[in-house]
């Protein structure tokens, strides 16, 4: 049986009270990797194939430990069916970060997209990181690989 490990609290802000209305993001089962988020709007947001527009949250989340990030997510029916992805791709959310959480939208499809206020648009994934400090040198110890790069590998 997988032990399950103690999961690291985060403390989340809510800084528009509309938010209030919905559930706090979380994992939608017991082996879900990512929470998802919600995009806090005034009124449906019109996408036109190619537009990208950063969409609030109305959340702030400080994660507070600089051995974990955060990571925005596309969700992959929204990507895949319809071509609503993100704007950067990855968000990468500092530990040290403590402003709202903003998700770049982009429908990167052929259709015109309409997003509800409050749909699930994207996804919230806390990821282990190690820093790593830089040693400057001159050459590098021997490696199979050197510096055999990009498809090198597996030609026969
Ligand atoms: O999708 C995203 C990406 C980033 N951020 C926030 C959290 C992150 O900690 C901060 C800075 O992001 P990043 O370092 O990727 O952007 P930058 O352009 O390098 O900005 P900075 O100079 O502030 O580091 O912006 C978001 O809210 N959503
Ligand atoms: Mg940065």
């Amino acid at each position: 049986m997988t032990q399950i490990a103690q999961r690291p609290r985060l403390d989340i802000k809510i800084l528009d009270d509309r938010v209030r209305d919905y559930p706090l993001p979380h994992y939608s089962t017991n082996g879900s990797a990512g929470m998802d988020l919600r995009a806090l709007l005034d009124e449906p947001l019109a996408l036109a194939p190619g537009d990208c527009e950063l969409v609030r949250t109305g959340l702030a989340v400080h994660i507070g430990d600089p051995n974990l990030a955060g990571m925005i997510l596309p969700r992959s029916g929204l990507g895949h069916k319809q071509g609503i992805v993100l704007g950067n791709l990855v968000g990468l959310i500092d530990s040290d970060y403590q402003g709202e959480l903003m998700i770049s939208i982009w429908n990167r499809g052929q259709e015109h997209i309409v997003l509800e206020p409050f749909e699930r648009v994207a996804q919230y994934v806390l990821v282990p990181v190690v820093q790593a400090e830089l040693n400057l040198v001159d050459s590098f110890d021997d490696s199979l690989r050197g510096d055999n790069g990009f498809g090198s590998s597996g030609r026969h």
